[in-house]
């Protein structure tokens, strides 16, 4: 498999065709036909003025767009720069303006596997800027902030958000984030994981801040992806469910 160089670029989204079925109810993951990024993946129009924070110069085999969405607050950008540079952004919140990008490659049983992680602003403002990113997101980070009920409650909104605009084979994953905050629980583990066995979603509670099972969500992100993208016949079949159960360390999963 030839190698490439990740892209320096920022790079928008292209409208796709297709989009998760419009039922309300209940919603398995299933497993589909991910399709890797292309060289430059062909990204909607420029946004001028953004700051871009993308690049690295680290050669893939394969890459994959992968969104951080959820509420305002919740630690999407944490989670991302957690990953990013295992570093946690302590102090003044500063909130996301529109959608900005990094480039993480992975390792992935032997092959280099480009994230290219989109982090999209939580405010109500910027949705219609973030919705055009979704058509080509290979895979989706749903977060909720543990000490946060509304953004728990705001979890049935944001999945039919999805529905109306990502790919229907778009890999999925619930995230309970802030968990070290212990004192200050407001959504109980059983419920979530209730609401993402309802769905058929995978579910960890996470923490920016202490990095628990951060690498483990995008790690099981990347395995999904390269399994499905390269389908070969002899490589066991990777579980999604069942790996983050395995893995996680304080988490669970749910299977519907
Ligand atoms: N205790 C704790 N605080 C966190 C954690 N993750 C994020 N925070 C804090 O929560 C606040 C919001 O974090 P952000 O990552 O900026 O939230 P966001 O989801 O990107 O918000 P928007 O950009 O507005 O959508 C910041 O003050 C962070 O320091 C975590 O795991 N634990
Ligand atoms: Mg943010």
């Amino acid at each position: 498999m030839s190698r490439k160089k990740t892209s320096k670029s920022k790079a928008g989204s292209a409208p796709a065709t297709s989009a998760l079925p419009a039922a309300n109810g209940p919603r398995p993951v299933r497993p589909g036909t991910a399709r890797p990024c292309p060289e430059a993946p062909p990204n909607g129009p420029p946004q001028p003025g953004w700051s871009s924070i993308g690049g690295g110069g680290d050669f893939y085999d394969v890459a994959f767009k992968v969104m951080l969405v959820g509420d305002s607050g919740v630690g999407k950008t944490c989670l991302l720069v957690r990953f990013k540079d295992g570093a946690f952004l302590a102090g003044t919140f500063i909130s996301t303006v529109g959608i900005d990008f990094r480039n993480k490659v992975v390792d992935v049983d032997g092959m280099k596997v480009k994230l290219q992680i989109w982090d999209t602003a939580g405010q109500e403002r910027f949705r219609s800027v973030t919705h055009a990113y979704y058509r080509d997101a290979h895979a989706l980070l749903l977060l909720y902030d543990v000490t946060n009920k509304a953004s728990f409650d705001s979890i049935q909104a944001w999945l039919t958000e999805i529905q109306e605009h990502a790919q229907d084979d778009v890999v999925l994953m619930l995230l309970g984030n802030k968990v070290d905050s212990a004192q200050e629980r407001a959504v109980k583990r059983e419920d979530a994981e209730k609401l993402a066995k309802d769905y058929g979603l995978p579910f960890m509670e996470t923490s920016a801040k202490t990095g628990l099972n951060v690498d483990l969500a995008f790690t099981a992100i990347a395995k999904e992806l390269k399994q499905r993208s390269t389908k070969a016949p002899s490589e066991p079949r990777f579980r999604l469910h069942d790996y983050i159960k395995r893995e996680g360390r304080g988490s669970s999963c749910c299977r519907p």
